[in-house]
């Protein structure tokens, strides 16, 4: 477990103290991918590094599985991180090294294994990223994908219990992205650790993680299952992220509301549900006429969704929008 406790950091500029994060109470549980979902300079990295105190708090307590990581001695400090594993947008990776050579660079730091201890942990490591076949390739050989393999692969070398991931598909393509966090979905479902990854995509969240932060100017504005966030967005940035995600055109979408005709409505189908054809049965049934004004099918993790934006007219509106909820449709009114 993961916990902020009334942290704060500032930085020094010109001689002025400027504040960059201020989080009153966050927790990230043990074996949990978590997101943190936040514009350029939210604070969402800052957050991250004081996790491995890359970063210390100017005020405030982390503490990570029962301790507290601004109390550690340095000696302390140095075993507390191997057991915190870190990648990274442009993968950091040493280019004069072998993929193998890079991997077992950890190990070797930490001195405590053998040579043939760490040649053994390289290749199972690599075996599970999928790159056994190019261990004695340079960075320089590899593409994008391969080298955040690589990256994932060095993270885990010395068996750590979290891995921190910081914007680490955002320099990849969109295939190669799901790829990565396929893998990364794949490593906490086998490994049992916990994975906090940085993003400023909503996507990636909805693909792995199971709770969500929302940081908007160095405080997290929302905060829950990614589910019920990414279904019903209460902060006006969460909002945005989702209609980004979605790659709907804020603008666009409101003047399509106003110009509809009727009750406007969006409808979300959650799992088994997102499958029956409820909504042509109540229509049916109540007398009902529909347009759709948006719409989509997808996943949340493994959970499939349903979401469309709906204007309603004649019949019993009422009475169709009760029938749906009572079937277990989350309905909201827009309009
Ligand atoms: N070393 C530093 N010195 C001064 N200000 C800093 C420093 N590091 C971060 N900041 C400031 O703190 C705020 C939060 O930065 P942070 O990098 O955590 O944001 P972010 O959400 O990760 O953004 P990005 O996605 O662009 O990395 C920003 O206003 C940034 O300018």
């Amino acid at each position: 477990m993961i916990e902020f406790d009334g942290v704060r950091k500032t930085y020094r500029v010109r001689g002025q103290e400027v504040l960059a994060l201020e989080v009153e109470r966050l927790t990230i549980e043990r074996g949990e991918v978590f997101g943190i979902v936040g514009h350029s300079g939210a604070g969402k990295s800052t957050l991250l590094r004081l996790v491995n105190l890359l970063e210390r708090p100017s005020q405030g307590r982390v503490v990570v599985e029962g301790e507290d990581v601004t109390r550690l001695a340095p000696a302390q400090l140095r075993a507390f991180r191997r057991r915190i594993g870190m990648i990274f947008q442009h993968f950091n990776l040493l280019s004069s090294k072998t993929v193998a050579e890079n991997v077992a660079f950890p190990l070797k730091i930490a001195g405590t294994e053998s040579r043939a201890a760490i040649a053994a942990r390289v290749e199972e490591l690599l075996a599970l990223v999928g790159l056994s076949e190019h261990a004695g390739k340079y960075p320089a050989q590899l593409s994008g994908g391969q080298k955040q393999r690589v990256g994932i692969a060095r993270a885990l070398a010395c068996r750590p219990s979290i891995l921190l991931s910081d914007e680490a598909t955002s320099a990849l393509d969109p295939q190669t992205t799901r790829s990565v966090l396929q893998l990364l979905s794949d490593i906490n479902r086998r490994l049992g650790l916990t994975i906090v990854l940085v993003t400023h995509e909503m996507d990636a969240v909805r693909r792995v993680c199971d709770r969500v932060a929302v940081m908007d100017g160095g405080r997290v504005v929302e905060t829950g299952p990614v589910s019920e966030v990414f279904l019903h967005p209460r902060h006006p940035t969460t909002r945005e992220f989702v209609l980004e995600s979605e790659h709907v055109d804020t603008q666009e979408f409101q003047e399509s509301l106003q110009q509809a005709a009727g009750r406007v409505v969006r409808l979300t189908f959650k799992g088994a549900a997102t499958y029956r054809p409820l909504l042509g049965e109540v229509v049916r049934r109540f007398g009902v006429d529909f347009s759709i004004l948006a719409g989509r099918i997808d996943h949340i993790k493994d959970v499939p969704y349903g979401q469309l934006t709906l204007s309603l007219v004649g019949g019993d509106v009422e009475e169709a929008l009760r029938a749906l909820a009572e079937a277990g449709v989350d309905v909201e009114v827009l309009r």
